[in-house]
């Protein structure tokens, strides 16, 4: 029988303490607990071996994150595997390790605090603190945070990029600009698809020389590939028919309209502009596109948008929506026309 004055109880103080099973996520990943853990399960005595970790202090990991469905008891005391935890392995191609580490930068930790000033004042105010914006903390201060992001969008893009490639039903013979296009995965999953297409991966000079290697000087799609650094938020300067922005529209909304400018006046006559979002209000995970939110808000004074108010901020940057579309389970498809008379 449920009890929803206890359930309640039961609610908020989980909730109260849910850093601490990020936490406990975070420290898996770090000791490589899921790698560790093959098939057939093993005890906590067997993992603290293979990990070198203390036998109580580990089982105790084990047991909060067992609570919450990552790993699952043996009746013997061991654990298994669950599909959560398998996610955590680093050689799984759907591995979501990094993006595990990314959402538990030690950044973030000094972030969450400041967040009842932000709500109080709309912003974040990270440059404030920083003395300079986040990304360039990011590439400037954090070289090794910059490197977890980049594998974690690479990550995160490796689970979309097959679908929106095929979603964007490109008519050859063209050039795809991917505007802040990190390190290249959609972009090199277009190229391999159509070997008439030619790419451009626009990105801030810090996240190119990291980039997918086919995409280098050297290497497979290089002759039909432009490596181009700057700030959309400034320009972009290179031209192509069709410009993408994936998970990218999520700064204040003057940058987002600034960026939105720079590449409406970057596309040939007639230019596809295609935004693709997880929508806070189009997505099947709320918990995480809410939570995403408020982390935008306090470190580049962002957000994550609804419908609405990013189809807004297009048709101020003069940009004719021509169809909004589900691509794949998390993600929404904008496609507009740059310049619709055209
Ligand atoms: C959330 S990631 C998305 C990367 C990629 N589009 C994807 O979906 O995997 C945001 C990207 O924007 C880039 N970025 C941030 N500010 C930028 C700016 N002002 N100009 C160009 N790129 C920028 C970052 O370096 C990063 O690669």
């Amino acid at each position: 029988m449920t009890n929803p004055a206890l359930e309640a109880v039961t609610q908020l103080r989980r909730l109260a303490l849910a850093a601490g099973h990020a936490a406990a996520l975070r420290a898996a990943a770090q000791l490589g607990v899921a790698d560790a853990l093959g098939d057939e399960g093993a005890t906590p005595a067997e993992l603290a071996r293979s990990v070198n970790a203390d036998p109580d202090a580990l089982e105790r990991l084990l047991r909060a994150l067992a609570s919450q469905g990552v790993f699952a008891t043996r009746e013997d005391g061991g654990y298994a595997h669950t599909h959560v935890s398998r996610l955590l392995r680093t050689d799984t191609p759907r591995s979501l390790r990094d993006m595990v580490l990314w959402a538990t930068e030690p950044w973030t930790w000094s972030v969450w605090p400041g967040l009842a000033e932000a709500v109080r004042n709309g912003k974040g105010g990270f440059a404030e603190k920083h003395g300079k914006d986040f990304f360039t903390f990011l590439y400037e201060d954090a070289p090794e945070s910059a490197e977890v992001f980049n594998r974690a969008m690479t990550q995160a893009s490796r689970l979309s990029s097959a679908a929106i490639a095929d979603a964007l039903a490109l008519k050859g013979d063209q050039t795809v600009v991917d505007v802040a296009g990190g390190h290249g995965d959609l972009l090199t999953k277009i190229l391999e698809g159509d070997p008439t297409v030619r790419g451009a991966l626009f990105d801030l000079p810090g996240a190119l020389p990291d980039c997918d290697a086919r995409l280098r000087p050297g290497g497979e799609f290089a002759d039909r590939v432009q490596l181009v650094a700057g700030d959309c938020r400034e320009s972009v300067g290179v031209e192509g028919d069709v410009f993408i922005l994936k998970n990218v529209l999520e700064w204040d909304d003057a940058s987002t309209v600034a960026a939105l400018r720079n590449v409406a006046a970057a596309t040939r006559p007639g230019g596809r502009v295609v935004v693709i979002e997880n929508l806070v209000d189009g997505s099947p995970e709320t918990g995480f596109t809410t939570a995403m939110d408020l982390l935008l808000l306090l470190n580049v004074d962002g957000r994550k948008h609804l419908r609405e108010s990013l189809l807004g901020l297009m048709a101020e940057a003069g940009l004719t929506v021509t169809d909004v579309r589900p691509v794949g389970p998390y993600l929404h498809l904008i496609d507009s026309r740059a310049n619709a008379s055209a």
